[in-house]
């Protein structure tokens, strides 16, 4: 399946112009194949979108090739270094040392790559890898690593040095779904979906859009937002201790919810469904395990009312301050008392908003949730055709 990609070049010097570009080419698609569903994927950075497109990939075309592969074996090796060398960095301002002195030689080689990494992925350097990361200082550094900026599959790649380190090394989907890129410019990916036989069977054309997530790559986002028929929000929900890497004296959370904020105001987004994927919830419960507590950063969890353990409360509370957000300012009714369905009005119209709990980087996760995604879909296009 054709998979065009369209990428806004880092250091153009003519923004404008390849922004123009873009916009044409992006407007042409939309063109000729007016016939298919068009997603939107949104949400900060690091929020899982990108997870979302590679998981379309593995369920509706034709997954990874060994090429593909092979290719990402670079960008994993390259995850590896900037973890450890993130983690290892940080341990001054912390006041931390290494637990065992021996490993000092280890943890001056991994300075000397500096943040670029080193010239080689050799054995010597995962050698250096492997004795940082099972020192016991190493690992109190990456306890705390929401005091500085560290990407969230740093522990998974760590723990697999030995396997990517084999000259033969291929990764898996799994690996592949953790490998972490950052998005600059606009995706596209094309797939055909089975539409159900309750709902007119047949097959349908998805077009599914991901962006940058980032402050800078935002105001590209309007490019893509004419005829989008749905939004798929991202929330990473276990980022609820942690500060922005654009701005650190912002809380990551915070971001999400002014950021959803705003899409849920764009006067260009009010055709488009709404569904918000309250993803990252392994990453979640984790933290709740380890006995962090959202009250620290939103001390408003502390009145908030609901049964069940501690991890299904901080999910569901913060899917209320989500929710929340599609009944302020204009004058909004909430309709029904579904848990996973809010309906508000806006003059006669009626607009939906759906929540998802989501683990991007499971692919069984993702297949369910799309399904249901998919019959919320068709019933709102089809209502607004008439044929529900
Ligand atoms: N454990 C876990 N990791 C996740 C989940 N969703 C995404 N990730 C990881 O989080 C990192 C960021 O995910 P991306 O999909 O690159 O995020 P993005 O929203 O595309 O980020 P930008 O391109 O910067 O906007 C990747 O390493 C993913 O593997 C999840 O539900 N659980
Ligand atoms: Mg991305």
């Amino acid at each position: 399946m054709k998979m065009p990609i369209l990428k806004c070049r880092k250091g153009e010097t003519d923004d404008e112009e390849n922004s123009k570009e873009i916009d044409r080419e992006i407007k042409q698609w939309i063109k000729s194949y007016n016939e298919a569903i068009k997603l939107l994927l949104l949400g900060t950075g690091e929020s899982g979108k990108t997870t979302i497109i590679k998981q379309m990939k593995i369920l509706h075309v034709q997954g990874f090739s060994a090429s593909d592969r092979a290719e990402k074996i670079q960008f994993i090796r390259q995850n590896i270094h900037e973890s450890i060398y993130d983690i290892t960095s940080h341990m001054p301002a912390l006041g931390l040392e290494l637990q065992n002195f021996s490993n000092e030689p280890s943890r001056q080689y991994i300075m000397r790559c500096g943040p670029q990494g080193p010239a080689e992925f050799d054995e010597e350097y995962f050698d250096h890898v492997l004795k940082l990361w099972r020192d016991g200082g190493v690992k109190e550094s990456f306890r705390r690593n929401n005091e500085y900026q560290l990407i969230d599959s740093a522990e998974y790649f760590l723990d697999r040095v030995d396997l990517v380190a084999r000259p033969d090394y291929l990764p898996s989907d799994a690996d592949l779904l953790r490998c972490r890129q950052k998005t600059t410019g606009i995706q596209k990916i094309e797939f055909k979906v089975k539409v159900p036989k309750s709902m007119q069977g047949g097959v349908q054309d998805f077009w599914m859009f991901d962006v940058g997530g980032q402050r800078g790559e935002r105001k590209k986002w309007i490019q893509v937002f004419e005829g989008i028929h749905a939004i798929w929000f991202l929330v990473a929900c276990s980022d609820f201790d942690q500060r922005l890497r654009e701005d650190l004296s912002q809380n990551r959370l915070k971001e999400a919810l002014e950021l959803f904020e705003d899409v849920w105001q764009s006067r260009f987004l009010l055709e488009a469904g709404l569904i918000v994927f309250l993803n990252k919830q392994d990453l979640l419960e984790n933290k709740i395990k380890q006995g962090k507590s959202i009250a620290t950063y939103f001390p408003e969890y502390n009145e908030y009312k609901a049964a069940g353990d501690e991890y299904s409360r901080t999910r569901l509370f913060i899917r209320s301050m989500f929710a929340d957000v599609t009944t302020r300012k204009r004058e909004r009714k909430k309709m029904s008392t579904s848990a996973e369905k809010f309906i508000v009005l806006e003059g006669n119209k009626p607009r939906e908003c759906f929540f998802h709990f989501t683990t991007a980087t499971d692919t069984n996760n993702v297949a369910a949730v799309f399904r249901d995604v998919h019959q919320i879909i068709l019933k709102q296009i089809f209502s607004s055709m008439g044929i529900f």
